[in-house]
């Protein structure tokens, strides 16, 4: 059971034991792999070899409490983008001297708390960022570590809405305007500068655009060289893709040895990664039950228990994401069908025009959904949020409950 393998293979081979999960759990049920997840994570570690590096796991592909866990007992670091990814870094035993901050929207509060906890450092996203930063580290008494989101303006050739570094993106601030900024942080009393960052999209499929990128980034560091400011580690942030369909990404290995070849003549610069899809998406799935076929003149829908409340991957941005079923059956006809859920949205749809042979009560697993899953889940429909497991070995450990109906108006008051 705890192999789904670096592209999300060998489940298949025990579909009794998702079965026996689900029915002991219900479904939609999230199932994660430790195995996996470690097995990807050590990818990364060996990929960066002797070149000094801090591989930060970016929290919001998946934060569940136990996932942190695993990472952080192998030394991970973490890329957070809000406080309360900290909270949860700290809660999963997480060192946050290896914490870096991005996000374009840091609040004073925000600021401070990472602060307190001594974070390695804060990716900085604008100029007006850099004030409020050097504001907040001087009320405390402290000197705050910083690196600037540079925006080298490279299409990442990926979906628009998870592309980030074009000039149109509201990310990072743009490789023309970075050495005045530069200037400006370090010509800041409370800010000390330590890195340059970028992240230039998600779910990159090809290694140019990151080499392209990182030679911005290069001549950018030796640039500000010249100007005096001495830069000790280069963020090359997340965005390496995985398969979910055919897609053939550069497994990290390759992608790091590219960028390591360009690191060659600079051994001192520290080398941090961001990968948050790499490691999680596909040490994931999503279980699933047919609640109703419902053939239909133009289309066969497969109502089934999981919505875009769970997974909204699909409807957000057309995202395709393999869909089987736990248990192969041949006494059912073969049909095209939707996968829909109870949501009362035409694009509440988990795939399309997918061909399978099913009947009502069967299971069928989305794969690749350990990424971007439940973190982005939501109670819409008032629907509870699914149950979380982590497969370790034989065992299924429950690492989140089942939302409840009742817990969903925790916190909500009648007028008097
Ligand atoms: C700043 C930053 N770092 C890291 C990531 C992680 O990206 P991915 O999951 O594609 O590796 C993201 C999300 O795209 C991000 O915005
Ligand atoms: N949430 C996106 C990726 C965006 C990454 C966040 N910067 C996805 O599911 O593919």
């Amino acid at each position: 059971m705890d192999h789904f393998n670096y592209q999300d293979g060998q489940l298949f081979a025990e579909q009794t034991a998702v079965a026996e999960l689900a029915a002991q759990y219900g479904t939609p049920l999230y199932i994660y792999s430790r195995a996996t997840i470690e097995r990807h994570f050590q990818a990364f570690e060996a990929a960066a070899g002797d070149h000094p590096h801090l591989v930060c796991y970016a929290v919001k592909a998946n934060s569940n409490i136990a996932v942190l866990n695993v990472l952080a007992r192998l030394g991970a670091g973490f890329d957070i983008v809000s406080a309360g990814e900290l909270a949860r870094v700290v809660e999963a035993g997480g060192d946050p001297s290896k914490v870096v901050f991005s996000g374009v929207a840091k609040t004073a509060d925000e600021m401070a708390y990472a602060l307190e906890l001594g974070i390695h450092c804060f990716n900085v996203e604008s100029s007006q960022e850099l004030d409020r930063l050097n504001q907040v580290a001087g009320e405390m008494g402290k000197i705050a570590p910083v690196s600037i989101r540079v925006n080298p303006d490279v299409d990442a050739k990926t979906h628009p809405y998870i592309s980030t570094g074009l000039k149109e993106n509201k990310f990072g601030i743009a490789i023309a305007e970075a050495p005045a900024t530069y200037a400006k942080a370090a010509s800041l009393p409370n800010l000390n500068v330590v890195g340059v960052d970028c992240h230039i999209g998600s779910q990159l499929t090809d290694i140019a655009p990151f080499i392209d990128a990182l030679d911005r980034l290069l001549a950018l560091i030796d640039n500000l060289a010249e100007q005096g400011i001495k830069i000790r580690h280069l963020d090359v942030g997340g965005g390496l893709g995985v398969t979910y369909d055919d897609e053939t990404p550069p497994h990290p290995e390759a992608y790091a040895s590219a960028l390591r070849e360009r690191l060659a003549d600079r051994p001192e610069l520290l080398l941090v990664f961001e990968p948050g899809r790499a490691i999680m998406a596909n040490a994931g799935i999503l279980v699933t039950e047919v609640e109703y076929l419902k053939p239909g003149e133009e289309k066969n829908f497969a109502i089934v228990d999981a919505a875009m409340n769970d997974l909204i991957r699909p409807s957000l941005y057309s995202a395709w994401q393999a869909i089987v079923p736990v248990k192969p059956r041949t006494d059912v006809p073969e049909a095209i069908y939707d996968i829909v859920g109870p949501i009362c949205e035409t694009g509440d749809f988990l795939g399309k025009d997918r061909s399978l042979a099913i009947d009502q009560g069967d299971l069928l697993v989305v794969r690749s959904a350990g990424a971007y899953g439940f973190t982005m889940s939501s109670n819409y429909n008032s629907r509870p949020r699914a149950a979380e497991l982590m497969v370790d070995g034989s065992d299924a450990h429950l690492i989140r409950a089942r939302e409840t109906r009742e817990s969903l108006w925790q916190g909500e008051a009648v007028l008097p």
